[in-house]
């Protein structure tokens, strides 16, 4: 470079600073260029005497040369813990790739999940599930997506590893290898307790304010978002309070930049009608430094807005999670809720993942276009008032009014329509899962055609749902558009010419400067029509509010519900409201209802619930229990069984009730040794369908309520009960060793120290080891199903034996445990429980189980009435005596009736 062309080049770089903000660099170095220009920058920002024109150029070179920092910064630092993480990676992990190579065997157990002892979780979640599987076997090389697959041989997950590790088995065969198979760390904090009994409250209170139903900014949507807004952001110092409040900078930083623009946008028109040269290239170079922190800012409030709307999606998530997950089952007792029939608590599945979606997506984006044109309305008019008047100003906000006001009353009830619309699409999808659950049923009974005739039905009604939107939004988007685009586009530039005009009617200001009106008629037309961008999408918003109003309300519901079910005061559907709507019914329609009324009303003032449960027996026992069916009468529902009162075993020593903690799990690898010690006791509970033997199981599991006062319940610890239900159930997505073992997890099972090998004993015991044998080695146990289907009836039922084998609870229930069980695998697993020495309580409608129990419970069906006799005692021999005397009554007539059925048959044929 010549020397000339060098001083050319500075003299500009010189000018350009002296020009743009009067500062003067002749003596300046390099080193304290930075400092001197700072400080001159900040020198003419604060002074009152420095050029307008200059101070507003500082300002702009000041904001962009903190935004080209931070971005720097953020980059070099990005790059930088890169770079360092991939060096630690390497040394820390390059071992293994070595061991690898020589043939170790370095297959580690990798958790999916761990709990802290504060009760937090921490979840290890893969990134990447590109997994690398190869099979030496065949020789084959299958790169296959193994998250989410349904494969029945095999299926590459943590269990893979764990099983090696811990059976020591070297697996010469297989090689897996993780492309990328990074696992990202999730922690969730402990469930505070406090803060759901806190909440109950806040819900129990906004739901019973039934006033106001105006659509749009009642009371009953401020108090709903009020209420949930302490879910979202539970504290000023949480992570999304400090989100929303950078949200709200860069929304402030984007319009000071807008207004910027339309300054500069003014200037460089009345540069270039001046034909000012030096003066267009200055702000020319202001133009494209602003872009860049307007770009940035831009793009970081719609980063912030979805980074929101998924954490509060998470934050909703994890408190429902929380409240219909635990001990307390809501997610069982949620079909006796008062509200069970509302489309939201229907389609539970679709109000957890699509309703809060939404409504999460609906807040975020409804406050981003709401406080976007409001912070615009406000620097705007405070600019324009300089420009045009406070009249001007004046003008334009009563025209807002005036559009809001019409547009108010053409805006259609989305809110309703929209969550007519998402329940309707539950109800569809929700119809698709039940037949994908149901398919072998429904195809052995050709139920084809009704299924279809229903699916056709449902999807019908979500597409009238969807379409009777769009028509409502037609007629409302027309007028919308007619009002905010065209004539608040014509009346911006007739306010935007009244300065202009006011100013050339003033004497002696006929020539006023050309070049001057040019700008300002810019720069107000620009903000004019800024301006009116923003009213136009607060006015949007009106349509955006009332679409979440109704996704607030099902989320409303929703929750409410969950804390009426998750409350300890559950009263099973059975509301004081509804009892005494009942009553007054009945006061207008027969006579005895006075009596009904006054019932209902000391119903009130009692608990609904008010048996009584003791944990903790040495045992089951039950006194004086009414077996009720939960429903909104509560105590006066239907009564399937009265004052039951049974005991197993029947001696319980008084003094030490209690019972001692489950087996040493340790000793449970010592398999040759029977499991339980002491007396074994059963129960047999015989009865005609219907009758409530199924129910008397749901009381003593706790899943149904004592509601009678002085029904007392004793019932031995969680983990020395299992009840068996009448269908088998199995996890779906889980392997073989999944169902053996539910419900431990199978982490809890390696974890525990447990290994296969228990497993396969459990099934030679069951005689369900021909399943192994499957696959070679173990590795059926690996193997993913949907073992609903996999397994046959009767494979099904000895599964559940398997359970109660590796649980070794004190006390079982088996409900009809055995009838898809051929007789002599019936004889061969209840002489099992007797040589393991379980209590058990077996509910069945054969008689010829008797012989496996020593107490029979016999319910009659007939007004709640029963019987409990000890069988081996001369009453349970008379009883079963007389069965067989009716049985052999009824034998001896069948010669009797073979006639009779040879004479009609004989009269048909002659006929
Ligand atoms: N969740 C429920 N809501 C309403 N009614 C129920 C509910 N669960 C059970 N019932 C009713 O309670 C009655 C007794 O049911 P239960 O399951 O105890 O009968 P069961 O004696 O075990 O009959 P089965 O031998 O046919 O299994 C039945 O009439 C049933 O319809």
């Amino acid at each position: 470079m010549t020397d000339d062309v060098k001083q050319k080049l500075t003299n500009v770089v010189l000018e350009l600073h002296q020009n743009c903000i009067g500062l003067k660099l002749r003596d300046v170095t390099l080193k304290t260029y930075t400092r001197i220009l700072l400080r001159h920058l900040l020198t003419i920002i604060k002074s009152p005497i420095s050029h307008p024109r200059h101070k507003r150029r500082a300002q702009l070179i000041l904001v962009s040369l903190v935004f080209v920092s931070l971005g720097a910064v953020s980059t070099v630092s990005y790059i930088g813990s890169n770079v360092v993480s991939k060096f630690i990676h390497f040394y820390k992990y390059s071992w293994r790739d070595q061991s690898r190579s020589k043939g170790l065997n370095l297959l580690r157990r990798s958790r999916s999940q761990m709990s802290l002892k504060t009760g937090a979780r921490i979840m290890y979640i893969k990134e990447e599930s590109n997994v690398k599987f190869r099979n030496d076997r065949d020789g084959k090389l299958d790169g296959t997506n193994y998250s989410h697959g349904k494969d029945t041989t095999r299926q590459l997950n943590n269990r893979d590893f764990s099983r090696n590790l811990i059976s020591g088995a070297k697996d010469t065969n297989e090689d897996f290898t993780k492309i990328n198979g990074k696992n990202k760390k999730i922690y969730i904090p402990p469930k505070n307790n406090d803060v759901y009994e806190h909440d109950k409250f806040l819900f129990k209170n906004v739901d019973l304010e039934k006033t106001k139903t105006s659509t749009l900014f009642y009371s009953k949507f401020l108090n709903q978002i009020n209420v949930l807004s302490k879910i979202l952001m539970p504290t000023i110092f949480d992570k999304n309070s400090f989100l929303l409040t950078l949200q709200i900078f860069f929304l402030v930083m984007r319009t000071w930049l807008s207004l910027f623009v339309a300054r500069l946008d003014g200037q460089i028109v009345r540069d270039i009608i001046a034909g000012d040269a030096r003066k267009f290239m200055i702000d020319l170079l202001i133009w494209f430094l602003i872009a860049l922190p307007a770009s940035y800012t831009n793009s970081a409030i719609k980063f912030l807005q979805r980074k929101l709307s998924l954490n509060f999606r998470v934050k909703l998530t994890r408190y429902i999670h929380d409240m219909y997950l635990d001990k307390r089952l809501a997610f069982y007792k949620l079909i006796f809720d008062n509200k069970a029939s509302s489309s939201v608590l229907k389609n539970i599945d679709n109000s957890i993942t699509n309703d809060i979606t939404r409504f999460c997506d609906a807040t975020c984006s409804v406050f981003a276009n709401i406080a976007k044109p409001v912070i615009d309305l406000i620097f705007f008019s405070v600019y324009l008032r300089d420009n045009l008047g406070t009249l001007g100003v004046a003008g334009i906000f009563v025209n807002y009014f005036i559009t809001g006001y019409i547009l108010r009353s053409y805006t259609p009830p989305l809110g309703k329509l929209s969550s007519e619309s998402s329940a309707a699409d539950g109800n569809y999808y929700n119809y698709h899962v039940n037949m994908i659950n149901n398919n072998e049923e429904i195809a052995f009974y050709q139920g084809t055609d009704v299924e279809r005739n229903k699916v056709k039905q449902l999807y019908e009604t979500l597409m009238d749902k969807m379409l009777n939107v769009s028509k409502r939004k037609f007629n409302y988007t027309m007028i919308e558009d007619y009002i905010l685009k065209y004539t608040w586009s014509g009346l911006g530039y007739i306010f935007a010419s009244i300065p202009i005009i006011m100013s050339s009617m003033k004497p002696g200001k006929e020539n006023r400067n050309e070049q001057n009106n040019m700008k300002d008629f810019i720069v107000n037309k620009r903000l004019m029509l800024s301006l009116a961008d923003a009213g136009s999408r607060l006015m949007h918003s009106i349509k955006d509010i009332s679409q979440l109003t109704g996704y607030t309300n099902r989320v409303f519901t929703l929750l409410c519900a969950l804390h009426r079910v998750h409350s300890e005061n559950f009263s099973y559907g059975a509301t004081t409201e509804f009892m005494q709507i009942l009553g007054e019914e009945n006061n207008t329609t027969t006579s005895t209802t006075n009596t009904s009324l006054i019932k209902y009303k000391k119903q009130e003032k009692e608990d609904i619930i008010a048996g009584t449960i003791q944990h903790n027996f040495n045992g089951i026992r039950l006194e004086n229990i009414d077996i009720i069916i939960p429903s909104v009468r509560g105590k006066d529902g239907i009564k399937l069984i009265k004052k039951l009162t049974l005991q197993i075993p029947t001696h319980i020593d008084p003094i030490s009730s209690r019972a001692p903690s489950i087996q040493d799990l340790a000793a449970m690898n010592d398999i040759t040794m029977p499991f339980l010690t002491g007396d074994n006791s059963s129960l047999l509970i015989l009865g005609p369908n219907s009758s409530g033997k199924s129910s008397i199981a749901r009381v003593i599991a706790g899943i149904w309520p004592i509601y009678n006062k002085y029904g007392l319940l004793s019932r031995p610890d969680e983990k020395s009960l299992l009840c068996i239900p009448q269908k088998p159930y199995f996890s779906r997505g889980g392997t073989l060793r999944d169902q053996i073992i539910y419900p431990m997890s199978s982490d809890d099972f390696f974890d525990k120290g447990f290994s296969d090998k228990i497993l396969v004993w459990i099934l030679t015991e069951v005689r369900l080891e021909y399943l192994l044998k499957r696959d070679v080695g173990w590795k059926y146990l690996d193997s993913v199903a949907d073992w609903k289907d996999v397994l046959s009836g009767g494979e099904k039922q000895r599964m559940n034996f398997a359970r109660v084998m590796f649980h070794k609870p004190k006390f079982i229930i088996l409900d009809e445990a055995t009838n898809a069980i051929s007789v002599d695998m019936e004889d061969y697993l209840f002489n099992m429980l007797k040589r393991y020495r379980f209590n058990f309580i077996s509910i069945s409608q054969r008689p010829s189980l008797i012989k496996y129990h020593d107490l029979l419970l016999e319910v009659t069906g007939n007004e709640g009435t029963w019987q409990l006799k000890t069988l081996g005692t001369d009453e349970a021999i008379t009883s079963i005596d007389n069965e067989i005397e009716g049985l052999q009554k009824r034998l001896e007539k069948v010669n009797q009736w073979k006639l009779e059925r040879d004479h009609i048959q004989q009269t048909l044929s002659v006929i």
